[in-house]
């Protein structure tokens, strides 16, 4: 399955931009990184950092970014504040894990001032958004306090300690190992509106979500991805949403697929097929899933979310929330 971004386009975060490299940032580049204090705290930067290798660095990263192997970007002030490079972060990919693997540096002289975090969160937040990823890992050498920080600030957990190869000490150094899966770059989940009290289920709420398959001529179901920023971002799931006060699960499908997807569907064409019953930790979510084969209008993504239609054999290459397993099981027995 393709990433959704074929060609980057840069990540803003609240007062900087996350863009490719250039060729021409190479002298800058240098000038920042060969500095002991910053080489020092980098597995794969060697000291002295010679000066032509931060033109092959940034020829190799645009090669990864067009190849999806890794996005390694410049952290830049925006084009109208100057556009000044303060730092690099990126991400490798390791596919066959689903994981990735985080880094970055910032300048000495911009230290102190929240840039690593505000930058690695947003690339950590995007990515597990929109890459085929579940996990990201990190290191930070033992006695680098700050990194730590950084990473615990963003989300990441402790994940035990290790041992890696660091070009610039010329061998292993100790490092304390992160990991964060797509639960903790979540923003933390509001439970629900107050529920009638015959709604509460184990203490928990109850979400009651309306939600379809689509499906097409080809007998290719719809699915759309979660956007960054949301709980469970870049899991794939039927499209839907939250009933409202005063609204069948029919009128709220009607509603969200005409806000989310610009189709009108009739009631009389969404034929209920099943429901999902689960309990995540704030709600107990219950979900009637429809199956409609007819709408008026062209499937378009309103919300910016990425959309792919699927044939049944091929919906477990997608990633889906715990409570559409049961859902896809049936589904692909049944189309
Ligand atoms: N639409 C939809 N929602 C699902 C599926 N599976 C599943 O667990 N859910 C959960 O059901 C809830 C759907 O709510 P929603 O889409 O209206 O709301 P949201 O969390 O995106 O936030 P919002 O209120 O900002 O729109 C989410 O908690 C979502 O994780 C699914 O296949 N389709």
């Amino acid at each position: 399955m393709p990433d959704s971004t074929p060609a980057f386009a840069p990540l803003a975060t609240e007062r900087f931009v996350l863009r490719p490299l250039r060729a021409e940032d190479a002298a800058e580049l240098h000038r920042l990184v060969n500095d002991w204090e910053v080489a020092k705290t980098l597995a794969r930067v060697p000291f002295p950092y010679p000066r032509q290798l931060a033109d092959e660095w940034i020829a190799s990263t645009l090669e990864q970014i067009a190849e999806g192997t890794a996005y390694h970007l410049a952290i830049a002030q925006p084009e109208a504040e100057g556009g000044a490079m303060l730092g690099c972060v990126g991400l490798t990919i390791e596919r066959e894990e689903r994981s990735a693997e985080l880094g970055y540096w910032v300048a000495r002289r911009h230290w102190g001032q929240g840039i690593a975090p505000e930058a690695a969160g947003r690339l950590a937040r995007w990515a597990i958004a929109n890459l085929n990823i579940d996990r990201i890992t990190a290191s930070a050498l033992t006695d680098n306090a700050r990194s730590a920080a950084v990473l615990r600030r963003i989300g990441f957990r402790d994940a035990g300690k290790g041992q890696r190869d660091f070009l610039s000490r010329g061998g292993g150094m100790p490092v304390l190992l992160f990991e964060a899966g797509r639960a903790d770059l979540a923003p933390p989940v509001a439970p629900p509106a107050p529920a009638p009290e015959a709604a509460l289920a184990g203490g928990k709420p109850i979400l009651l979500v309306a939600a379809v398959g689509l499906i097409d001529p080809d007998n290719r179901v719809l699915l759309a991805r979660r956007p960054e920023g949301k709980p469970l971002a870049g899991l794939w799931e039927f499209p839907g949403g939250k009933v409202r006060a005063g609204e069948t699960p029919e009128v709220a499908l009607i509603r969200e697929l005409k806000e989310e997807l610009g189709i009108d569907v009739t009631e009389a064409c969404l034929a209920p097929f099943a429901f999902a019953s689960h309990g995540y930790e704030a709600f107990h979510l219950l979900m009637p899933l429809f199956l409609c084969r007819r709408w008026q209008g062209q499937v378009t993504a309103l919300e910016g979310q990425a959309l792919a239609w699927v044939r049944p054999q091929r919906l477990a290459d997608y990633a889906m929330p715990p409570a559409d397993v049961p859902l896809v099981a049936l589904l692909r027995d049944f189309l």
